[in-house]
């Protein structure tokens, strides 16, 4: 038995959620009319109901229990103080610094890291206005219309969903586009579109050593140059992000236009720091400061609010006592708002990367499920395909549901028919049909008894499948902002709960090195081809480029 599985609390809740299993959650509503009041958070402009979950008050004191064994309060001080709690890379984890107004020294190796984190701000803010107000121009002495974000990973899903979630705040005049894929096609279809003359290229790479950005920024500087631009106009227009300056230096641009970012902040956490410049050009520098603000209100929401009253903290320990009590494999994330149908995407790798670990702290595989696979997608369209699953598979899937009340684009009924399939999602899964509701219905079609006993058992909807509802004003940068906060502080806890390394990635390493060697095999005169027999045959159909 390991530390999580023998602790008091855990050995509690495995007793209890049998008696929970025991209660259909609409019973529970039916029997607690105050419920709907007393299971909702708000925080930081957002509003939390989860009380179509499978809990009760005493489920809630033992996630109290929980947190209080696995000592969440101190190792959430840890993040925050700066100790490296990623210790398999040892390095601090900081990424609450980079939206902080907090002034006093934040010791990172001895060194006071806010001085940076303000100068690196300032950069991007001077650097921000000036594109915008055509000082800073291309070789051909015109105002940048366009942006080409080269980046993958933590590099390019932050920039990319956030900027698309803040599409009503865009700037007149500019458009960004973002490459990640080594796919040629990627790079190609956004090159076509484009002038060298008005484009400019910002090149995200935290380690400066990731194939798929090197290889696309070469591309874009061959273009470059292959469609006029001159060699020494190179420095107008490309700028890069990283961790590593001097390689960046080495590739070939300029160091006046290298913005910094720091080992201490996680890639798939990056979009605060200078990564998230790209957000920043399209969208204004202040509001790209609002959707900081917004994080920030969430780390103190975060560090401040007591377990059951802490929006993150109760989200984390709903999904783990799904991972680990119901056997749920997944959690799906369905945005009710066009503008949000990227953020699924972004959840989901901050959560699998973080919490796709089989080792604990303590060097030990885990005998408990980690990490769930997060999915999702936009609703309604969403209801209309997977749905289905959610609402009469076998497994539990739970839910988060995610409204802004007021949209952007208020036309005619459009967003109260969207706010009423999202509620009427959440009262479905919750409720349910019975079998002898499904049977009556039928029989009220005028449908025989003998077909209506066939058919009745597949209309049945079990209901008692939980769901979060996430509700918000209005989708601005503050809002945003702290929804982001809200899931990376929620995987934080979830990794704390599972005692895992939420901040490494080792697992994404192998294939890298496995490919570098393939790419020999398929390139060389001499291939080496000493792989398993499967790939050492794909490798061989390749070369022959037919099958
Ligand atoms: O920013 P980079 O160093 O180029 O890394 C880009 C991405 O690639 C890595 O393989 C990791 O899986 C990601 O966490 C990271 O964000």
């Amino acid at each position: 038995m390991s530390n999580l599985t023998s602790l008091p609390s855990w050995q509690a809740l495995t007793e209890h959620a049998d008696e929970i299993k025991q209660s259909h959650m609409k019973a529970m509503f039916e029997s607690d009319p105050a419920r709907a009041q007393r299971y909702g958070i708000s925080a930081a402009g957002l509003r939390l109901d989860y009380s179509k979950n499978r809990l009760n008050d005493a489920t809630l004191s033992l996630f109290e229990q929980l947190a209080e064994e696995c000592q969440l309060e101190q190792q959430r001080q840890a993040m925050f103080d700066g100790v490296a709690v990623n210790h398999t890379e040892q390095r601090a984890v900081l990424h609450t610094a980079l939206r902080s107004h907090d002034t006093s020294p934040l010791l990172v190796d001895g060194e006071d890291v806010r001085a940076e984190i303000t100068s690196t701000l300032d950069k991007m803010a001077a650097f921000v206005a000036s594109v915008h107000q055509g000082e800073w121009r291309g070789y051909t002495d015109q105002p940048f219309t366009d942006v080409v974000s080269i980046g993958i990973g933590g590099s390019f899903l932050g920039p990319k969903i956030m900027a698309e979630a803040l599409k009503p705040y865009w700037r007149k005049g500019l458009n960004c586009h973002y490459v990640a894929n080594v796919d040629g096609t990627a790079i190609s279809e956004k090159l076509k579109k484009l002038n060298p003359e008005t484009t400019l290229f910002v090149m995200s790479s935290k380690s400066f050593t990731t194939q798929e950005t090197l290889t696309n920024t070469l591309t874009a500087r061959d273009w470059f140059m292959a469609n006029g631009g001159p060699e020494e106009a190179i420095g107008q227009h490309f700028v890069a992000v990283t961790s590593n300056v001097p390689a960046a230096i080495q590739f070939g641009i300029d160091a006046d236009n290298i913005f910094p970012m720091w080992d201490w902040v996680g890639g798939r956490y990056s979009m605060w720091s200078a990564i998230g410049l790209p957000i920043a050009l399209q969208i204004g520098f202040e509001q790209f400061r609002h959707l900081l603000d917004g994080a920030e209100a969430m780390d103190t929401h975060f560090r401040t609010a007591p377990v059951t009253q802490n929006m993150p903290v109760m989200m984390a320990m709903m999904a783990v006592w799904y991972t680990n009590f119901f056997d749920s494999g997944s959690h799906v994330v369905l945005t009710y708002d066009h503008y949000l149908r990227g953020l699924p995407a972004y959840i989901q790798q901050l959560d699998m990367e973080s919490n796709g670990k089989g080792v604990n702290n303590h060097n030990q595989a885990v005998d408990y499920h980690t990490g769930p696979v997060i999915w999702g997608g936009e609703g309604t369209n969403g209801q209309h395909a997977y749905h289905q699953l959610i609402h009469q598979g076998s497994g539990v899937i739970p839910a988060d549901f995610i409204l802004p009340l007021n949209s952007h684009n208020p036309l005619g009924r459009h967003h109260a028919m969207l706010a009423a399939n999202c509620f009427g999602q959440t009262q479905a899964l919750m409720a349910g049909k019975t079998l002898e509701e499904a049977h009556q219905e039928l029989l009220d079609k005028g449908v025989d008894p003998q077909a209506a006993d066939a058919l009745a058992p597949h209309k049945v909807m079990p209901g008692n499948k939980p769901s979060n509802t996430l509700l918000m004003d209005k989708l601005t940068p503050a809002t945003l902002g702290a929804l982001v906060a809200l899931y990376e502080h929620r995987t934080f806890v979830q990794g704390v709960i599972w005692q895992i390394n939420s901040f490494d990635q080792w697992g994404v390493e192998l294939g890298k090195v496995l490919g570098n060697s393939v790419l020999d095999d398929l390139e060389s005169a001499t291939p080496r081809l000493n792989q398993d027999a499967s790939t050492v045959e794909l490798i061989k159909i390749f070369r022959k480029g037919e099958i």
